[in-house]
C-alpha cells in the first residue's frame, strides 16, 4: 500500500496553540512518526478565541459565523499557514503531500448534530500549496456519530506495537477523552469528562496565571471532597458511551468560593476521578492506561490516577511507551487525513456511535 506523508495540525480545546506533527503512513497500520512542533497562541489571541465561543453558541446551522467569527476563522487559518511554512523551513528534509488540518472548535452540540471548527481549508490550501483535508467530524454526525473523539481510530494502530492489552488511552486536553482498544476487534472510545479546562479558567480567574504549570498552584491546596463528589454527580458520568462534550459543559460554578489553590487541587481531582469513572463503560478494566496530552504535566492528576487504579493495573505517561504525548492529536490529524484520502473509515460505532464505520472530511486542493 502507499504510504503518505502528512502533517496533522490541531488546535484543541485549551486554546493554548497550535500543534504541528509529520506522520507518513498507509493510513493502516504502517504509521512512522516524524518531527513534531508547537506554536503557542499569545494570551490576547487566547482571550479572543474565549469570547468567540461565547458568539457561537447562538449558531444554529455550521456555515453561520456570526461577530467576530468570520475574521476570526481567517486568522486561525492564516496562522495555521505560517505555522506550516515555519515548520517545513525548519524541517527541510520532510516534503509532505497532506495536511490534516482540525481547526478550532468553537461549538458542540451532538445532540443536534451541530460541531464548528473554525478554520479554512481552501485557504490553508491556498497558502500552503498542499492539499488539506479539514472537517473531519461533519460526517461522523450525518451517520448519527457524536462527531468525537476521532483519535481513537490512531490510538489503535499506535496499540498494536504496545506490549498490554486491553490498554486505554487517556488524552488529558481542555476535556479528556478515553480508547480502550482490545487485543481484538475496534476500540471503544468517549469523552470522559473535564480535563485541565476548569483547572485553567479557575487559576486564570483566581491567580491570573493561563495554567497551573507542574501543578505548582494546587500543591498549595487540598482536595476538597464535597466539591468532587458534586462534580461527579453530573449525570454525564453515569451515561453510557458514545458521549462527547462541549468545553463549556461543565463550570466552575461548583468551585465558587475554594480558594485559589484548594480550588486548583480539588479540580485537578476532579479530572482525575472523572478518567477513573471511564473504565465502568469499558468492555473490561485496561491493563495498561497510557496518558497523553497536557495534563500529564499536572503531577496531581497522574498520582491521583496511580491511587486510583486497581492493583497490578499500570499508569504510565505516553513518553514511557515510547510516544510522545504533546504531538498525538497533530500525528492522528495527520493519520486521518491519509485514511480520509484513502477512502478509510475514520469513526465507527463504537467510538462514536455512528452507525457503521465512516469516512469522512474535505479535500481542498491548492
Ligand atoms: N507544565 C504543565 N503543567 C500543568 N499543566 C500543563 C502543563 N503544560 C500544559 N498543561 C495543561 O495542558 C493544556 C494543554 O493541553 P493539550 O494541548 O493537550 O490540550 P488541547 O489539545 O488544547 O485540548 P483537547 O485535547 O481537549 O483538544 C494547557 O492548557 C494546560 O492546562
Ligand atoms: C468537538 C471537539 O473538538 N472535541 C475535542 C475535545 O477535545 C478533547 C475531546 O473534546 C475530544 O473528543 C475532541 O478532540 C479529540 C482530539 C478527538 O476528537 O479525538
Amino acid at each position: 500500500m502507499t504510504l503518505t506523508c502528512a502533517i496533522g495540525l490541531m488546535s484543541g480545546t485549551s486554546m493554548d496553540g497550535i500543534d504541528l506533527a509529520v506522520v507518513t503512513t498507509d493510513g493502516r497500520g504502517d504509521v512512522r512518526r516524524g518531527p513534531a512542533g508547537f506554536v503557542a497562541y499569545e494570551a490576547a489571541f487566547r482571550r479572543r478565541i474565549e469570547t468567540a465561543l461565547g458568539e457561537a453558541r447562538g449558531i444554529c446551522a455550521r456555515e453561520e459565523r456570526p461577530g467576530d467569527l468570520a475574521a476570526l476563522e481567517r486568522e486561525i487559518t492564516l496562522r495555521h499557514a505560517d505555522a506550516v511554512k515555519r515548520f517545513l523551513t525548519e524541517h527541510g528534509d520532510i516534503a509532505p503531500q497532506l495536511i490534516g488540518f482540525h481547526g478550532q472548535t468553537v461549538l458542540h452540540r451532538p445532540e443536534k448534530a451541530l460541531t464548528v471548527q473554525l478554520g479554512d481549508g481552501a485557504l490553508l490550501a491556498r497558502e500552503t500549496g498542499l492539499p488539506v483535508v479539514h472537517d473531519m467530524r461533519a460526517n461522523d454526525m450525518v451517520h448519527g456519530g457524536q462527531g468525537a473523539p476521532l483519535v481513537p481510530a490512531y490510538h489503535a494502530a499506535l496499540a498494536a506495537s504496545l506490549p498490554r492489552f486491553p490498554m486505554a488511552f487517556v488524552n488529558i486536553g481542555g476535556i479528556s477523552n478515553v480508547t480502550f482498544v482490545p487485543a481484538a476487534g475496534d476500540p471503544v472510545a468517549f469523552d470522559s469528562g473535564p480535563g485541565n479546562a476548569l483547572i485553567d479558567q479557575w487559576v486564570s480567574g483566581e491567580g491570573g496565571v493561563a495554567f497551573d504549570a507542574d501543578g505548582m498552584i494546587a500543591s498549595e491546596g487540598g482536595v476538597i471532597r464535597a466539591v468532587v463528589e458534586r462534580y461527579m454527580e453530573s449525570p454525564f458520568f453515569e451515561r453510557a458511551a458514545p458521549k462527547s462534550l462541549d468545553r463549556n459543559d461543565f463550570t466552575l460554578d461548583l468551585a465558587a468560593g475554594l480558594e485559589l489553590a484548594d480550588g486548583a487541587r480539588t479540580l485537578a481531582a476532579v479530572s482525575a476521578e472523572a478518567i477513573l469513572a471511564a473504565a465502568a463503560h469499558m468492555p473490561a478494566h485496561p491493563k495498561l492506561w497510557i496518558i497523553c496530552g497536557g495534563g500529564r504535566r499536572n503531577p496531581h492528576i497522574v498520582a491521583d490516577l496511580r491511587a486510583g487504579v486497581p492493583s497490578g493495573v499500570e499508569v504510565l505517561l505516553a513518553e514511557d511507551t515510547g510516544l510522545d504525548g504533546d504531538a498525538m492529536e497533530a500525528e492522528a490529524w495527520a493519520y486521518l487525513a491519509v485514511r480520509a484520502l484513502n477512502g478509510l473509515p475514520l469513526t465507527f460505532p463504537t467510538t462514536t456511535g455512528c452507525r457503521e464505520p465512516v469516512t469522512g472530511g474535505v479535500l481542498s486542493l491548492p
